[in-house]
């Protein structure tokens, strides 16, 4: 495939619920959609999940911008493309910057697909035709609030829930959930709150049997997750430390975590993501796919992601409707029974609509 002219869109969705985190409140998601057409005119979208402000990683919606048009889309334009994964070489002289690389990635894998006649899971090697969902709550407002939208969830059957976790807002919060629901699979996420200063406080944590800890040091950090994971029976989860196959693999190396979430945006592409899951494979780590309150092409994308064999835990994908009055994909993502349905047809498996993607639109540029 040769790409002939790529549309960046920054969109603007309201949220149907505020969502809160060690470092704040997002009640309303941008992002920029990506939309790429290669010389036959087949379309491939992509989405570039970077927030506002850089509080989860050092990317915000105006540098992934920055990147795409300054560096990016010029490397991409009018070359010959023969598979996704040349994408990535075709990157290597740049640093970093991978949620702005995995945006039209994933517009190229989306292409690849439709041109091969398969399905995007299929194309990445996913063979899956049903995935379990997490769901992900953020910082409420008292701790009886978040019981009771945990047991809804429940109610929904969403198969693992995700607390949000800072200090001073941890043990007391865990002790209250577990008290009314001793056997609910659950999980917390720090988003590097802590310090081993803190050890007091996680080895706390370590008695409530949680499915896991995600990343509760620094989001650069590898070692002190290691010391930490010496210190507990609960698997250490990473998810900021993680953004490409090679930190994997010295987290792996160092015993700095039992478990791997991996974003597709937060480790550069589709390409990168699969490295990482084939990596954790060989070595016994268990991984899951997390989200970035994804609108419907990235939820998608992640869809597909989560379709190979070694996402054996439920993953925070959870249903459009969970964030959306109304998703920017026909069919919208759907949830039954705690799970998604993997689509079978060519691509995403999803229409992107356009009348809601041209609402929501705050401005766009075109480049070919
Ligand atoms: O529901 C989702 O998409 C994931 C929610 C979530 O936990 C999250 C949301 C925004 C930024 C970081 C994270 C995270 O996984 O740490
Ligand atoms: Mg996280």
């Amino acid at each position: 495939m040769k790409l002939e002219q790529i549309t960046v869109r920054h969109i603007k969705m309201p949220m149907k619920a505020p969502f809160t985190t060690s470092f704040g409140t997002i009640d309303e998601k941008e992002f920029l959609l990506i939309e790429a057409r290669d010389q036959s005119g087949t379309v491939g979208w992509g989405e570039a999940v970077a927030f506002v402000a850089p509080w989860y990683t050092e990317e915000t919606l105006k540098t992934t911008w920055h990147m795409l048009e300054d560096f990016l889309i010029p490397i991409l334009l009018h070359k010959e493309i023969g598979h996704p994964d040349e994408v990535s070489a075709l990157f290597s002289s740049i640093r970093r910057n991978c949620m702005a690389k995995a945006s039209i990635e994933g517009a190229v894998w989306d292409i690849y697909a439709q041109q091969t006649k398969q399905s995007l899971a299929q194309a990445l090697g996913g063979d899956k035709e049903r995935i379990e969902v997490g769901v992900s709550v953020g910082i409420q407002s008292s701790t009886e609030a978040l019981i009771d939208l945990l047991k809804a969830h429940v109610i929904k059957g969403y198969k693992r829930v995700k607390v949000k976790i800072k200090p001073d807002h941890d043990v007391e919060v865990i002790r209250a959930i577990r008290a009314e629901m001793p056997d609910l699979p659950l999980m917390v996420d720090a988003n590097s709150a802590y310090t081993l200063n803190d050890m007091d406080v996680l080895q706390q944590l370590d008695v409530f049997n949680l499915l896991m800890i995600e990343q509760p040091l620094a989001v650069d950090d590898i070692v002190d997750h290691a010391k930490l994971q010496r210190k507990l029976k609960t698997s250490i989860c990473l998810d900021e430390s993680i953004t490409s196959y090679e930190d994997a693999r010295k987290a792996i190396e160092l015993g700095s975590c039992g478990v791997i979430n991996i974003k597709i945006g937060r480790v550069g592409g589709l390409t990168e993501a699969r490295r990482i899951h084939d990596l954790c494979k060989e070595n016994n780590i268990p991984v899951w796919c997390g989200g970035m309150l994804e609108a419907g092409i990235g939820r998608a994308h992640n869809i597909a992601l989560t379709s190979l064999t070694n996402f054996v835990l439920p993953g925070d994908t959870a249903g459009s409707s969970h964030y959306w009055y109304e998703d920017i994909i026909t069919p919208e993502v759907i949830v039954e029974d705690g799970y998604i349905r993997v689509p079978q047809t060519a691509g995403i498996g999803y229409t992107p609509n356009r009348k809601v993607i041209d609402e929501l639109t705050i401005s766009k540029k075109v480049y070919q």
